[in-house]
């Protein structure tokens, strides 16, 4: 379980974070969304004492994460949006200078990296050096190098960016799974169909500050469960209705060009950071 309570970050000045609190049960899959400098990647490098914060504490299973609590500390691994591997070493190598750094036995990390990389998938390419995987390799690489200490949260800070389509889908298969066996997983994402199809709550953040926390249905039923797009010649703009039969009624008066789908997350995201997302250009 992670707890913050108002947590802040200040870079000469600016405030990225401010006075963040928020609690993350044991296996739950939480994300963090938000449009760019909204403090997502500054809060998760809080988590993973990367960053150290301006004001306010983090809490994992009840106690107070420090950077000198070792002990907490190794509950908690993270992968972060840079590709941080050496290029000339190959899969192994990179798992096993990971477990060095942790102490970890030869035989344990033979173990482990032998089970991980299966897990993966990425058994067949684990003598290939880095610069010769594509990026999705690597970031899954990322995630079996996070794993090998057997963490109980793992923190990603946009795990498919840049993935194609079905890379992006192997990576959601994967975090499922892990998720399913227990661990829990704190992710950013700019992709908010990522976040409505892993996450159990997401919490919108805007200019530092928690904007809205709850489930993905239960965010979108705030808005409106249907939404009308009505095609202007500046854009789409969206209303949106609880019921199917006020949607209904709204559209029967329009006579431009318009539709009647559900609403999803990601009109969520474009209403709440609607100054910084234009739809429809
Ligand atoms: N080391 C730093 N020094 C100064 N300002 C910083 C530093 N790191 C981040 N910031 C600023 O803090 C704000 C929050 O940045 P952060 O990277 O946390 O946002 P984000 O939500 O992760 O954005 P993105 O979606 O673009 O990754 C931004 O305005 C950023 O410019």
């Amino acid at each position: 379980m992670i707890e913050i309570k108002n947590l802040s970050k200040q870079f000469e000045g600016f405030q990225a974070v401010e006075n963040l609190s928020l609690r993350i049960e044991t296996g739950e899959f939480f994300a963090l969304l938000g449009p760019n400098g909204a403090g997502k990647t500054t809060t998760i490098s809080m988590i993973s004492t990367l960053l150290l914060p301006s004001g306010g504490e983090i809490y994992i299973d009840g106690e107070r994460l420090t950077r000198q609590r070792k002990d907490i500390k190794r509950k908690v691994s993270v992968v972060t949006q840079e590709y941080s591997m050496r290029q000339d070493m190959n899969m192994d190598e990179i798992m096993e200078y990971q477990g060095r750094l942790y102490f970890m036995k030869r035989k344990d990390i033979r173990e482990k990296t032998e089970h991980l990389l299966a897990f993966a998938g990425l058994t067949s390419h684990r003598k290939k050096t880095i610069r010769k995987l594509s990026g999705g390799m690597r970031r899954k690489l990322m995630v079996c190098r996070a794993l090998l200490t057997e963490p109980e949260i793992l923190l990603l800070d946009e795990p498919t960016a840049g993935m194609d389509a079905l890379s992006r889908r192997q990576m959601w298969n994967l975090l499922r799974q892990l998720n399913e066996k227990g661990l829990t997983i704190l992710l950013t994402t700019h992709y908010i169909e990522e976040a409505q199809a892993l996450c159990d709550r997401v919490a919108l953040m805007d200019g530092g500050k928690l904007e809205d926390l709850d489930t993905p249905e239960n965010l979108i039923c705030k808005l409106g469960a249907y939404a009308v797009d009505e095609m202007h010649p500046d854009g789409v703009h969206s209303s949106y209705f609880a019921e199917r039969s006020q949607a209904i009624a709204y559209l029967s008066e329009l006579t431009g060009n318009c539709t009647l789908r559900d609403t999803t997350l990601e009109d969520v995201f474009v209403e709440q950071a609607g100054k910084h997302l234009t739809k429809g250009i």
